[in-house]
């Protein structure tokens, strides 16, 4: 297996969320195995896309080849982003009836006019991979078993990559919203940390991060978080996906940390891409066994067990 905390130039060391995401992508595939031996079928991942976005599709695409590679079937549903409220929740519906189906995932952000939390809310419980229905965020909020949000499960599962247990480290999470900075923060809060959970409102930002131990960037302002704002020896997750103006009228993919700056003070990052981007889809596969194990009434693998946040 290849390493996932590797050496660099800086004084930083890298944290590689394609190696650890092929780990986690091995262990659902394992669990996949169990799952078909079990059903005489493999798990299957629903993803819905509404409208056209182009960086949207590349995820999309991206999720149906790891879904197929890890050995489970990858079901994707287009449709056109004038499409009305009543029919997208009428294909939630329709996923949600069907017993062949193990798995849900709503592309986010819908287009404008379309009601997203109602969408997300027509999600049966036992099907939402992505942790993103009131029940799931309620069973995070209890600490009570349910499925976790995918991009802050992965962002845990690097940050204990680089230092192991985590309990009492303090961690600073940027950006609240219900994908990303919200639950990121209830599981760094559940493995012992000590969480701050800042925003646009938050006074000082780069003091505030400066007390951190472990800095979660989930903004989507590129190179927000610059260098000085990094303790020595910090642990960086970048969350950030932001495409940029490259050379040459080309675009290229920037997180929210200043990334040449920050791994000269860090002691661990993330790098944008191969950090967090990886790891979301790796977290989906393991939700995903997870779903067909539980609706099958059999006992979730213990490779996905242990790769999935408590
Ligand atoms: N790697 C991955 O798999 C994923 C990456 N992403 C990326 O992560 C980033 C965040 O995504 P998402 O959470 O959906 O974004 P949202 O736009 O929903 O939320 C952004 C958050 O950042 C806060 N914020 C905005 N500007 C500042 C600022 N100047 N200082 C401090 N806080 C600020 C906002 O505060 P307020 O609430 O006060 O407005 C808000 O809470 C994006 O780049 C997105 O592309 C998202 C999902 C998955
Ligand atoms: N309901 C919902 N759940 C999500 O989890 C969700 C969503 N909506 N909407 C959009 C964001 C974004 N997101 C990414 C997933 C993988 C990569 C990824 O694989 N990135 C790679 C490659 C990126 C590339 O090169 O294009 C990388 O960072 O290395 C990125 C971003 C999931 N999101």
């Amino acid at each position: 297996m290849t390493d996932i905390i590797t050496s660099s130039d800086a004084a930083a060391k890298l944290i590689d969320g394609k190696a650890a995401a092929a780990a986690v992508d091995a262990a659902a595939a394992d669990g996949a195995r169990q799952i078909e031996a079990a059903l005489g079928r493999p798990p299957c991942l629903a993803v819905v896309l509404v409208g056209d976005d182009p960086a949207s599709q590349v995820y999309v695409r991206n999720k149906g080849r790891r879904t197929e590679a890890a050995g489970m079937r990858s079901v994707e549903h287009r449709l056109p982003a004038d499409v009305s409220q009543a029919d997208v929740v009428a294909l939630v519906q329709a996923l949600n009836a069907d017993d062949g189906v193990d798995g849900i995932l709503v592309q986010l952000p819908l287009p404008a006019g379309l009601d997203e939390t109602e969408v997300v809310q027509t999600i049966r419980p036992d099907k939402d991979v992505d942790g993103l229905t009131a029940q799931s965020a309620g069973a995070l909020v209890l600490g009570a078993p349910g499925m976790r949000p995918c991009t802050p499960s992965g962002s845990v599962f690097l940050a204990k990559q680089a230092l192991g247990d985590l309990t009492g480290k303090s961690v600073v999470v940027i950006g609240r919203s219900i994908l990303v900075g919200k639950p990121a923060a209830l599981l760094f809060l559940a493995e012992n940390c000590t969480v701050t959970l800042a925003h646009s409102r938050t006074q000082d930002l780069p003091a505030v991060c400066r007390q951190a131990d472990i800095v979660i960037a989930a903004v989507g302002r590129p190179n927000l978080v610059k260098g000085d704002w990094i303790k020595p020896g910090a642990c960086v997750i970048d969350v950030g996906i932001n495409r940029v103006e490259g050379e040459a009228g080309k675009s290229r993919l920037v997180g929210d940390v200043d990334f040449d700056q920050a791994i000269e003070t860090a002691g661990f990052i993330t790098p944008v891409p191969g950090g967090v981007g990886p790891m979301t889809i790796a977290m989906l596969l393991a939700n995903t066994v997870a779903a067909a194990a539980r609706r099958a009434k059999v006992s979730v693998p213990d490779s996905v067990k242990d790769v999935l946040p408590g």
